[in-house]
């Protein structure tokens, strides 16, 4: 019986120990932890396509090309930005086994030791600390040599790296032309832009390599990882494609709390609903936009909210879908007079069908990489009167309040029609303390409907004067405007089921991850995250994935 399955009928049944919602980045680590004890039955069911064959998840350098609007991607939108100037953005998810760890830039970074211990602080659970995560970090992370095999000595300290974990990290393995410029201005201006030589230490602040989910050459995923080939042939692991979850279904009370313990989903794209049992527990791991939309139309949310569309409210639990905070993002480009750019990959189609077939043959040149070499992480200087008006929203010293993310040209395609057959230099910039908090809502009972996404990016003070900041040192003029016209997402939404202590009279679950009020359901994904982390957030997804499998295998 092959593991994966696209029908119903080609599972064994549909009662097992476990039941997890989402074969995404954290899903899969679950999955993948439970099976590890082979008494444990665990189904998976994942909405989305195989990752299998899929030839933009596997080459790094196409990521840009798997969203939006395409068959990968939920293809959401956001509400109209009141302070984008109206624009409505594209929020894309990943909507392939995997998630959006198959469909992202694929950049590894941590944050920094400060955002762990907020976490810690914030849940009153110690267990959540930078140094507590550690071995998480280690369980999670194979780092792996480049494609090229350079010398990588002083571009990362083997000391804050584990060789044997499951996920595969490297540095980049094509040299791009930027290259020692970049680590050139690290030493022309140390003050302002101090190299650093591994950003993962927990200590982040500086200018270093970017490391990267990607192992010889090719994209490292929770589905190629976490799901390999070592693991699928686990008997008492099942994961059903095509099956896209409309609601959790209420089964009585245990331990004096409602009990979700059932999931109703589609039989295929458009098929009949069936439902699945869990006899210990449902893990929801649909991501900082799916798992709450599963929860409203499953009741739990806000009673008010839920009674005007039409949803009988079976547990009230206001903080659902609030709370969403998300990195605002700008790209910022300056023309260049060298051709070796991207844009010359993207844009001539024999420069890249060459590129393809190294890649295919050898998995080497230009494809083995993402879009960047190198990430910046910087904190406002001391003397801007910004936290003169309101206090500094980052997690602690040792936390970058923006990011610098350095490209040797613009990465997504189809190129904008306007620039001609010019190139370009390119260092995005990304709010990483956003103080605005964003929403997940529901206006219908329609559990196929999409959910109102509304990132409300850039609605308090203290971010866009970040990203002021952050463009004037990237040298950038007419800064407001040019911010609300072309500001998006980075695409790191989390916060929507927020954890909370024990108790506590907000927030969506426990620090072990149950949900409040209610038995046999828990929540693990980006979405527990209370405030996103000063950096991209798949490691601290994965961290916390694993972490939280070791909670639920303790309990059972
Ligand atoms: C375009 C893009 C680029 C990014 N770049 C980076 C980067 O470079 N570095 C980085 O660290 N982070 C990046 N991120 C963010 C990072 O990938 C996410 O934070 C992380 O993967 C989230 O993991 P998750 O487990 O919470 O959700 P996901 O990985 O999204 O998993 C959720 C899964 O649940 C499934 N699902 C949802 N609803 C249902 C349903 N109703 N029924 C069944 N299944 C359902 C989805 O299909 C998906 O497989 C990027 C994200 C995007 C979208």
């Amino acid at each position: 019986l092959a593991v994966i399955v696209e029908r119903v009928r080609d599972l064994p049944g549909l009662e097992y120990d476990f039941v997890i919602i989402g074969g995404g980045t954290a899903g899969n680590v679950i999955a993948n932890r439970l099976t590890e004890n082979a008494k444990h039955t665990v189904l998976v069911l994942e909405a989305g396509v195989s990752n299998a064959d899929v030839l933009n998840s596997m080459v790094p350098f196409f990521c840009p090309r798997l969203t939006p609007n395409t068959a990968f991607d939920w293809n959401y939108t956001t509400t109209p930005q009141d302070n984008l100037n109206g624009r409505v953005l594209a929020y894309p998810r990943g909507h392939i086994l995997g998630g959006s760890s198959s469909i992202n830039f694929m950049a590894y970074t941590r944050g920094s030791s400060d955002d762990y211990d907020r976490y810690a602080r914030l849940t009153r659970d110690a267990g959540w600390s930078w140094d507590r995560l550690q071995p998480y970090f280690r369980k999670n992370e194979r780092f792996t040599p480049p494609a090229d095999d350079h010398n990588t000595t002083g571009q990362f300290n083997p000391a804050f790296h584990s060789f044997r974990g499951i996920n595969s990290v490297s540095l980049a393995g094509f040299p791009q032309p930027i290259d020692g410029r970049v680590i050139q201005t690290t030493t022309e201006l140390p003050g302002e832009f101090p190299f650093n030589m591994d950003t993962n230490s927990g200590n982040q602040l500086g200018i270093g390599w970017t490391q990267s989910t990607i192992g010889g050459g090719v994209r490292s995923s929770s589905a190629t990882s976490y799901l390999g080939p070592q693991f699928v042939k686990r008997r008492n692991l099942h994961v059903l494609l095509h099956a896209q979850v409309a609601r959790l279904i209420h089964t009585g009370s245990s331990r004096g709390n409602p009990a979700f313990r059932e999931v109703e989903f589609t039989d295929g794209v458009g098929g009949p609903r069936r439902r699945a049992r869990a006899r210990k527990e449902v893990i929801l791991s649909a991501g900082s936009i799916g798992t709450p939309h599963i929860l409203l139309n499953s009741g739990i949310g806000d009673a008010t909210d839920l009674t005007r569309v039409g949803i009988r409210p079976l547990v009230h639990l206001p903080s659902v879908g609030r709370n969403l905070s998300d990195h605002p993002f700008v790209v910022n480009q300056w023309l260049v007079n060298s051709v070796d750019t991207f844009e010359t990959i993207n844009r001539n189609a024999t420069v890249a069908a060459a590129d393809l077939q190294l890649w295919t043959q050898e998995k080497m040149g230009p494809l083995v990489d993402g879009a960047f070499n190198h990430n910046g992480w910087i904190r406002v200087p001391r003397n801007t009167t910004i936290f003169n008006k309101f206090p500094d929203p980052s997690a602690g010293p040792h936390t970058a309040h923006f990011e610098f993310v350095i490209s040797n040209g613009l990465s997504h395609v189809p190129l904008p029609t306007n620039i001609g057959n010019n190139s370009f230099f390119v260092v995005s910039t990304a709010v990483l303390t956003p103080v605005s908090r964003g929403s997940i809502t529901i206006n219908s009972s329609d559990p196929f409907a999409p959910p109102l996404i509304n990132p409300n990016f850039l609605s308090s003070e203290p971010d866009i004067s970040i990203m002021r900041e952050a463009i004037r040192s990237a040298r950038h003029e007419e800064l407001n405007e040019f911010i609300r016209e072309n500001a998006s997402s980075f695409f790191h939404p989390v916060g929507t089921a927020g954890m909370s202590p024990r108790g506590a009279r907000y927030g969506v679950v426990d620090p072990d991850l149950r949900v409040k009020g209610v038995d046999g359901l828990r929540i693990v994904d980006a979405s527990v995250l209370p405030i996103v982390p000063a950096g991209h957030t798949q490691a601290a997804t994965y961290v916390f994935a694993e972490r939280a499998a070791d909670l639920i295998k303790k309990s059972w």
